[in-house]
């Protein structure tokens, strides 16, 4: 008897947009990406991504609502011409050109993110020293490591110029940023330690908003 695939499986194993809509889901159920907040995408080996349409809701996507574009922005493929990549694209680009190992960035944003942009007005939030810190990356003993954060200015390509503009001249320490008031933006070699990432950068944020009202952090 023939050994019969059908063919979902095989795309599914090999295109993206299905674990992209995965985690979109689940960082949905997290409250992380509430109604259409929030925008995932990830690298092809031709260097274009796939990045969600601007304006679904996050909890729902299927792969028709994903748009393929270049790391200059151009539009190579969509279900249709209403379709519009989202509104933040441009930042995945500035990620993807700044990080040539990125192939997945993903942003979301949840209460704890902003709440905790506003524990400081500096360029750098420090993060606790928690064992959880490696998991971005860092192996040290009492690791002392800040998160970039940026300002939300309406006009998306500002916020986009600034991140490229300090990245350029100082990497950050973990990979991941903050905008204040908006959310945070995470980025990794697969889509699996991206999904991971937020998952790690998020319990930390909630450690800090609980330590800070237990007056320890
Ligand atoms: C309701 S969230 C406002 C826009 C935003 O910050 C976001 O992450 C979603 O925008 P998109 O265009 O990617 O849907
Ligand atoms: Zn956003």
């Amino acid at each position: 008897m023939l050994n019969y695939q059908p063919s979902v499986t095989n795309s599914k194993t090999t295109d993206p947009r299905f674990e992209l809509s995965d985690a979109a889901r689940y960082f949905y159920r997290q409250d992380w990406m509430v109604g259409t907040a929030g925008n995932l995408s990830a690298r092809l080996p031709d260097d274009s991504f796939w990045i969600t349409a601007s304006g679904k809701a996050k909890g729902e996507l299927s792969t028709s609502d994903f748009v393929r574009v270049t790391l200059t922005g151009e539009i190579l493929e969509r279900a249709s011409a209403n379709i519009k990549p989202s509104a933040e694209t441009i930042i995945h680009q500035v990620i993807y050109s700044l990080f040539p190992a990125a192939q997945a960035c993903y942003h979301v944003h949840s209460i704890e993110v902003n709440l905790v942009s506003h524990f400081t007005e500096k360029l750098n939030l420090l993060l606790p020293p928690l064992e959880m810190v490696k998991g971005l990356g860092v192996w040290e003993e009492n690791p002392q490591v800040a998160i970039p954060i940026f300002e939300n200015h309406l006009e998306v390509p500002q916020i986009a110029a600034e991140i490229s503009d300090r990245f350029s001249t100082q990497l950050p320490q973990v990979p991941a940023l903050l905008i204040r008031n908006h959310g945070v933006t995470v980025w990794a070699d697969s889509l699996t330690s991206a999904r991971n990432y937020v998952e790690l950068i998020e319990y930390i944020f909630r450690y800090m908003v609980a330590a800070r009202q237990a007056g320890i952090f």
